[in-house]
């Protein structure tokens, strides 16, 4: 197996506000065709990473190489050749849908025929086609965050980084958002994302790291994760009590390892069924059960300590 070099390489990298510490010395390193994950509650230092590899600020210190290059020198040469989808959408509402595109890349110096042929590709691409020439205040937040990734793609970009590219959006919109990036990772489009949503970090990164407090706690595929910090199976229990806490002592022994959330218990297992066949014998009643297997939310329970709730 060849190993191409990386798109980026980041050594003991360091992200300070003042005497805060947003990012607190990371590794990372990302490989051309992959989706890459960066993981993590509010605060965690995600977002100031992403500006980071964006080139739109710079590090503290550490190492940082994007593309080979170096950000403090190469800035704009990187610019030229990432697609960026920040957390907020910063289209331009003076224009329409497909002049969002052709201004922006006219910014890249894409020629006029080029811009209007590869605008109407990428709407066609994010399923926009029919609201090309409508301004861009009247579309749903869904249509906004698809038309800013289509514009972070107008320069055929090397990597394309997403900052919570679905955090905001309804159910549908988010399905329809990250179908479209499952697309593009099909495409072998290098793909680093940050998001709140741990099923869809689970299904699209190949690989992620877990930030928190500006550090990185794990680091894998989300398989690896889960086999290192988990159990197969979850039983989630919820007791008609006052605190879920007054049953908790009574589940010691099974399993692994219990958490106690504030509405309900979840006991790590190989084997639910069997574990629920213990809870029944210590004449424990749960007001509902459920078996589960485990996912990268019981990962980033176990190695923070805290939930990943919206
Ligand atoms: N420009 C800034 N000045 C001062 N502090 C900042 C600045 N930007 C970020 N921070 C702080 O750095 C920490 C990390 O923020 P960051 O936005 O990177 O986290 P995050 O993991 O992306 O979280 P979120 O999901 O909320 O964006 C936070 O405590 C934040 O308040």
């Amino acid at each position: 197996m060849t190993t191409a070099q990386p798109l980026i390489q980041a050594r003991g990298l360091v992200k300070r506000f003042g005497d805060f510490t947003a990012v607190d010395g990371i590794d990372v390193e990302v490989r051309p065709g992959e989706a890459f994950g960066f993981l993590g509650p509010n605060g965690a230092g995600k977002s100031s990473t992403m500006r980071m590899i964006g080139c739109v600020s710079p590090p503290t210190a550490g190492e940082l190489r994007i593309l080979g290059m170096d950000p403090r020198r190469d800035g704009p040469a990187i610019r030229a050749r990432l697609g960026v989808c920040p957390q907020l959408d910063n289209l331009d509402p003076e224009l329409t849908v497909r002049e969002n595109l052709t201004t922006y890349a006219r910014y890249f110096g894409i020629p006029r025929r080029v811009a209007a042929q590869r605008a109407a590709e990428l709407l066609d691409f994010v399923q926009l086609t029919e609201r090309a020439g409508s301004k861009v205040e009247p579309l749903s937040g869904g249509m906004k965050r698809r038309l800013t990734i289509a514009r972070a793609l107008v320069n055929s970009p090397d990597l394309v980084l997403l900052d919570e590219p679905t955090t905001g959006l309804d159910p549908q919109a988010r399905h329809l958002v990250w179908e479209r990036l499952f697309r593009l990772k099909r495409q072998g489009v290098t793909l680093v994302l940050t998001t709140h949503y741990m099923d869809e970090a689970e299904q699209l990164c190949d690989r992620l790291v877990v930030m928190d407090g500006g550090r990185i706690v794990a680091e894998g595929s989300p398989r690896e994760l889960i086999d290192r910090y988990s159990t197969r199976e979850v039983v989630e229990l919820r007791f008609v009590v006052d605190s879920q806490q007054d049953v908790a002592g009574k589940l010691d022994g099974i399993g692994e390892r219990v958490e106690v959330l504030p509405d309900r218990i979840l006991l790590y297992v190989a084997d639910g069924d069997a574990a629920m066949a213990q809870v029944h014998g210590r004449a424990l009643a749960p007001a509902s059960v459920l078996v589960r297997r485990s996912g990268l939310e019981d990962v980033f329970l176990h190695l923070t300590g805290r939930t990943l709730v919206d």
